[in-house]
């Protein structure tokens, strides 16, 4: 099957610019989950794309014992510590960034997949789904949009293979994953791979080897949860974010940001591309 490549002209009508009379309530609620100990800050790197690609409300729920109670950074999150169980989320679900693989993330993750809302299932998720037979069961059953976003180790840990297994045909492991467990597939790495859920593949050829740094993949989730709450379809949502995200890092790399360019700075410049496209 071909596959056909992502480019600005498709993916950048999917955000309709907003009317004059808009407000905050049109553009969905996302949650983020994640955050054990000493991985708070990826939930945080998460819910602050999500926020900066225009989401009308981010709350994160952190399961780290010593989590804080407001980003200072961006104070316009908001931060709950999750205890015990998953509370009453919004519009769009991403979980995993950081979420360690305890008890309490498995319960959590095993209600989020209950859920009649779309969902973003990055890292740990994925992680634990590649673990627990019964959470993969769920997930295959879910009605509601579902998008993965694994990058080679956790596509490996998904279709129990080696990574290099997955590299050696990209294509066929994000088209295995999005039939397997019936979801939209972003395969991450350099030249990511969306696969719908029936398995049409669409290549991504923005990126550079900058990106390869901590946090990335956490901003990307974000990303995807915010579009998806502004109501882009699941495999625009993917596609689009996948686009932009490298889009991003490139714009980077322009401005001489190559080595040591950090995932706060790719959401400020997936911000500015992102108006850029909105103002044209
Ligand atoms: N500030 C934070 O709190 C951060 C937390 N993070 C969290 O840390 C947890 C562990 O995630 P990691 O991804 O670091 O560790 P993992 O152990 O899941 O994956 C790393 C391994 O996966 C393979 N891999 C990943 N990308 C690959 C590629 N493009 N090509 C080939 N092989 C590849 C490699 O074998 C690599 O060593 C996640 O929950 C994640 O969200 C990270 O996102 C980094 C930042
Ligand atoms: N060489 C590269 N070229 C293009 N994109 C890259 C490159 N390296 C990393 N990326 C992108 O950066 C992100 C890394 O995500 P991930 O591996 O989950 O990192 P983390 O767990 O640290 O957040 C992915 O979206 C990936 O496509």
């Amino acid at each position: 099957m071909p596959i056909s490549t992502i480019t600005q002209p498709q993916v950048a009508p999917l955000l309709k610019p907003r009317t004059t009379d808009s407000h905050k309530g049109m553009f969905g609620s996302v949650w983020v989950i994640g955050g054990g100990s000493g991985m708070v800050g990826a939930a945080l790197l998460a819910g602050r794309a999500a926020l900066k690609m225009g989401a009308g409300c981010v709350h994160i729920g952190l399961l780290a014992s010593d989590a804080p109670s407001v980003d200072f950074v961006q104070p316009e999150l908001m931060l709950h510590r999750i205890e015990q169980g998953l509370p009453a989320v919004g519009d769009v679900l991403a979980i995993g960034c950081g979420m360690g693989v305890s008890a309490h993330a498995q319960r959590l993750l095993h209600d989020a997949l209950w859920l009649d809302a779309p969902l973003v299932l990055d890292a740990d998720a994925l992680n634990l789904i590649a673990a627990h037979t019964d959470l993969a069961t769920l997930l295959r059953e879910r009605t509601a949009a579902t998008v993965l976003t694994p990058h080679p180790g956790e596509a490996a840990h998904l279709l129990a293979c080696r990574t290099a297994d997955i590299q050696s045909d990209r294509p066929a492991a994000a088209r295995r994953l999005a039939e397997k467990f019936r979801c939209t597939v972003a395969l991450k790495g350099a030249t990511s791979l969306v696969s719908s859920e029936d398995g049409t593949l669409y290549q991504n050829t923005t990126g550079n080897p900058g990106m390869s740094a901590p946090g990335m993949g956490d901003v990307l989730a974000g990303m995807i949860a915010a579009f998806l709450a502004q109501g882009v379809a699941t495999t625009d949502a993917a596609k689009l974010a996948v686009y932009l995200h490298g889009a991003a890092g490139d714009a980077l790399a322009e401005f001489g940001v190559k080595l040591g360019m950090t995932a706060s700075e790719l959401t400020d410049s997936a911000r500015h591309v992102l108006n850029q496209w909105q103002t044209k």
